[in-house]
């Protein structure tokens, strides 16, 4: 049992996932796309270590985690050309068209800012998808492979709360899975407000939230333990 709001919920581990939302240096470090856009990356250092913390949950109980990458060929030919929203609305695109030098490195399949944050190493046995898009359900394989797997929990965690964390759990409900965030491991794309609509939708709409700690606690893991 989960302690969550607005409910506690019931999950299985075998039946649940933990999805790590993006979490490369591009949203996460100094330097990467979120920071040379304009975005406030200066808090993420604690969310990753709670993110760290889940995984090492998540993986003592035996619960699949499965990690995002967002971006794109190095050439952007995934990201779509000028008949796609995304080419005029994603702020990587429209930061490379301000500055030339930047093309071929933001959320560029090979380069550092599409890299994994350093503390957040994905082990044999997790899964790790590319996603061209907000939403993880969208051109990935992560619908039939949860199906295959016989999940339909996902514990969410990542950045940001109210673009990919959110735009992923919504297609989620969508689609029949029952979507968790775990809040004090996720962080907003701008302003303080936008992460707490996005918690907002979540606990109306969408889903449930809970936090790391409930989620250590409803798995059986000490993580003060496990930390010394
Ligand atoms: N990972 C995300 O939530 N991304 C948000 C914005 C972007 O990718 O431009």
């Amino acid at each position: 049992m989960l302690t969550a709001r607005p409910e506690a919920i019931a999950f299985t581990p075998q039946q649940t996932a933990l999805i790590v939302v993006d979490m490369q240096n591009a949203y996460a470090s100094q330097g990467g796309y979120l920071d040379l856009a304009g975005f406030d990356v200066s808090a993420t250092a604690p969310v990753i270590a709670n993110i760290k913390v889940a995984i090492a949950a998540a993986r003592a109980a035996g619960i699949k985690v499965i990690f995002f990458q967002n971006g794109w060929d190095n050439q952007y030919v995934e990201a779509g050309g000028a008949g796609s929203p995304n080419f005029h609305k994603s702020n990587a695109l429209k930061t490379m068209r301000k500055r030339p030098e930047l093309m071929g490195k933001l959320l560029a399949k090979g380069d550092w800012d599409y890299d994994l944050v350093d503390e957040l190493r994905p082990q044999p046995g997790d899964i790790v998808l590319p996603k061209p898009r907000y939403s993880g359900f969208f051109n990935t394989q992560l619908d039939s492979l949860l199906r295959s797997y016989g999940i339909h929990h996902l514990v969410f965690t990542g950045i940001a709360t109210n673009v990919c964390v959110e735009s992923t759990l919504r297609d989620g409900f969508f689609l029949e899975y029952f979507g968790v965030v775990l809040e004090d491991a996720t962080h907003q794309a701008g302003p303080e407000f936008a992460q707490n609509a996005a918690i907002y939708n979540i606990e109306t709409f969408f889903g449930w939230v809970s936090s790391v700690r409930n989620f250590c606690d409803a798995v059986g893991y000490d993580a003060k333990q496990n930390a010394a």
